[in-house]
């Protein structure tokens, strides 16, 4: 689903070029439950950001279900994200002064879908959650828990195949970071392919495959295999 070879990625600043990603290989099979961790800075959001097509890269090939993504203009790029992914940000990226119902349905509203119509499919998708008799609040009436689940149908609504996950429960505390987990992992069961960025060792934990990086490079990844971790170096990783 997700082939990446010899990614490299720099941002140009007014200092000098900023080399974030190093070299990254990585492959992501179709359902797979995938988080990515590594210190502040070591390039977490970039090459989520990359695998999601809300950035670009400088050299390497990505490609997602079989299309090279390189060179794609904000038309193709934006249909590849509509068609494919569901993106979840850790601080839940509401509309404030729209109700959960009606944040759910708004990718929706930019398919023209009527208005009727998107209602009920956001229903059903807060009703998934557990939010049904939240429908009519806003933002600021709910729990982060509860707007993260929020998030969670918004991005659920355009039936994506994979879902990009940055920092979903960083403003969460333990209960509320369980709960949404429980709602990712459910969704992972369901058949999507889930990768979540993370700093949290209970979040890395819930997942089936912890790729961790260190300064742009893939240090290590370890795999769950029958309830037990097994940790690969990856060989061609160099420490600076
Ligand atoms: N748009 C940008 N322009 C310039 N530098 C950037 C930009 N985005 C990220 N960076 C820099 O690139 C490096 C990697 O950032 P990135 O956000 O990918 O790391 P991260 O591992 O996700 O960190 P964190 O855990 O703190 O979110 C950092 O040094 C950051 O300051």
């Amino acid at each position: 689903m997700i082939t990446i070879r010899q990614l490299h990625k720099s941002y140009h600043t007014e200092a000098l070029p900023l080399h974030v990603l190093k070299g990254i290989d990585l492959q992501i099979d179709k359902g797979e439950y995938v988080s990515i961790t590594g210190a502040s800075g070591s390039g977490k959001s970039t090459l989520l950001n990359i695998i999601g097509i809300l950035d670009t890269y400088d050299s390497g090939d990505y490609y997602l279900n079989g299309s090279l993504i390189k060179g794609l203009s904000e038309t193709e790029a934006a249909h590849y994200r509509n068609e494919m992914i569901g993106f979840v940000f850790q601080s839940f990226n509401l509309i404030n002064f729209k109700n959960a119902l009606e944040n759910v349905a708004l990718p929706l509203y930019y398919k023209k879908v009527s208005r009727k119509k998107r209602n009920i499919i956001a229903m059903e998708h807060l009703d998934k959650m557990g939010l049904k008799d939240w429908a009519h609040h806003l933002p600021n009436e709910m729990s982060g828990g509860q707007k993260q689940r929020v998030a969670i149908a918004r991005a659920m609504i355009s039936n994506p195949k994979i879902i990009l996950a940055d920092e979903p429960t960083g403003a969460l505390d333990s209960t509320t970071t369980k709960e949404v987990m429980e709602v990712l992992t459910n969704l992972n069961k369901e058949g999507i392919t889930t990768i979540i960025v993370t700093h949290e060792k209970s979040v890395s934990e819930a997942t089936n495959r912890i790729i961790h990086l260190k300064d742009g490079m893939i240090e290590y990844e370890t795999r769950k295999d029958n309830g037990i971790h097994v940790t690969t170096q990856n060989l061609n990783y160099q420490s600076l």
